[in-house]
């Protein structure tokens, strides 16, 4: 059965963003996130080691959802797939991203901060849309304005977002989950504190969207 974006956003309610400057780490980064009760993953391709640190998540722990974030090419977006990606996430919205996305079929969450962003991908037949930069774009007030103009996307806000900040996301109509780094900062990873980002996915996990 095909995994579509909306099965994957509805799988989550806090997505961990991450970035892994070591391969050997995205096993055990894994094990922990799902340890915690997380069920959907992004790491970043903003690392040398983040494709093989993906192939390895996906490795320890298959059950993970894990997406390739920063795609910001068609060939990041097929490397991150060969890999084993379960969906691609990018900070912005390109033509040949949406492009690559339909024809590909690869689940795909693109990055949109504008009205017209919103409008645009809407007509691409996307409506599944990462915020992005959330606090600095407008916050949690910017998306429930433009609710009323355009019900019709949901999003995945991620940017600045901390546990603090969550809750007022989630409990907007048009947000499915929110992404953020604070459930596994670079420094516990670097660190290898496992058991600390094993207590804040307990904790991300469970924040609800409403
Ligand atoms: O690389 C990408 O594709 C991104 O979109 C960036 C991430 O969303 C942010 O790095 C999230 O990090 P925080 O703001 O610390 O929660």
């Amino acid at each position: 059965m095909t995994r579509t974006i909306d099965d994957i956003l509805a799988a989550a309610s806090v997505i961990p963003v991450m970035e892994a400057a070591q391969a050997e780490d995205g096993g055990p980064l894994a094990e922990a996130l799902l340890e915690g009760g997380v069920r959907v993953a992004e790491l970043t391709l903003r690392t040398p080691a983040a494709l093989d640190a993906l192939a390895a998540m996906k490795r320890a722990a298959p059950g993970l959802i894990v997406g390739m974030g920063t795609v910001l090419t068609v060939d990041d977006a097929e490397r991150a797939l060969a890999r084993g990606a379960d969906f691609l996430v990018s900070p912005g919205l390109t033509p040949a991203l949406l492009e690559f996305a339909a024809r590909s079929g690869a689940p795909f969450l693109p990055g949109v901060a504008t009205a017209s962003e919103v409008m645009r991908a809407l007509e691409a037949g996307v409506s599944r849309l990462k915020f992005f930069p959330a606090e600095p774009a407008g916050g949690a007030a910017y998306l429930k304005a433009l609710y009323g103009p355009i019900p019709a996307a949901v999003f995945c806000p991620t940017g600045g977002i901390g546990p603090e900040q969550a809750a007022d996301y989630l409990a907007l109509p048009n947000v499915a989950c929110v992404g953020g780094s604070w459930i596994a900062p670079a420094k516990a990873i670097e660190a290898r504190d496992w058991a600390a980002i094993a207590a804040n996915a307990r904790r991300a996990a469970a924040l609800k969207a409403r």
